[in-house]
């Protein structure tokens, strides 16, 4: 695992986005797998501005998203669909057919789970995949549990992870309690992991999944088992280091 520690959120998100700009100029027809949540967003302001100066295309590009709530539409405001869309693919001319998010008001989640999983596997794999991070150490909406879910499947998110995530909603009834996520076995597939973290927040969460055992009550330690992951925290993430 590479650790990089940045100045702060600027510098974080130059450098991951440098890594998804790479990505995007090698390779016309790349696979991005992406995450939501507040870190990426200057992360994606920037690949938005390097597009909007003409440097680069989304035309080939393939997205996967690592998860969604349950229960949103992708018209509704706190989706992460509508998200993604706010902050990066409305800029850019990536076509629909090729952005792909769970779907979140399936009427059959399991069916939903493994459709997505599969439309994963026929691309391949994913190129480079982004992830944050959450203070309990999940990743995509892997919580901390008994064991590990190796594939995509539906979740019950705890308690603080509604908490946190409840800045983005009006109240915290309004935030859904369940969602579809990758596993952790999908996670490991992608060819490289780049993940960002910022903040005293989440400092505890990246010293245990650096230097802790590999335990699925600290999903991201499972990272340790993949041999190109790069972590871009911030001085105040790396605080327990
Ligand atoms: O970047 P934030 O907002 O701290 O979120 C951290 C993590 O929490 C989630 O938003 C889900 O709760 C993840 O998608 C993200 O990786």
């Amino acid at each position: 695992m590479e650790i990089v520690i940045k100045k702060d959120y600027d510098e974080v998100s130059e450098l991951a986005a440098k890594y998804m700009l790479d990505v995007i100029r090698n390779k016309e027809n790349a696979v991005l797998g992406l995450p939501t949540g507040g870190t990426p967003i200057r992360m994606y302001n920037i690949v938005v501005e390097e597009y909007k100066r003409k440097k680069i295309l989304f035309n080939n590009i393939k997205t996967f998203n690592l998860d969604e709530y349950i229960g949103l539409s992708k018209l509704n405001k706190q989706s992460y669909y509508y998200f993604m869309n706010k902050h990066l693919f409305s800029y850019t001319d990536i076509k629909e057919e090729n952005i792909h998010t769970p779907n979140g008001m399936t009427k059959d989640v399991l069916n939903e789970c493994i459709n997505y999983e599969n439309k994963i596997k026929a691309v391949g794999s994913m190129d480079i995949l982004f992830l944050g991070i959450g203070q309990n150490g999940h990743i995509g909406f892997n919580e901390p549990a008994d064991f590990f879910e190796p594939y995509t499947h539906k979740v019950i998110l705890k308690e603080k992870t509604v908490k946190s995530n409840s800045r983005f909603f009006e109240k915290i009834e309004d935030v859904p309690v369940t969602a579809i996520t990758m596993g952790v076995k999908t996670i490991l597939s992608a060819k490289k992991i780049v993940m960002l973290a910022i903040g005293e927040t989440k400092a505890d969460a990246i010293s245990k999944m650096v230097n802790g055992k590999i335990t699925p009550q600290l999903p991201a330690s499972i990272l340790q088992l993949h041999n190109d992951v790069t972590v871009i925290v911030d001085e105040n993430a790396s605080k327990y280091l």
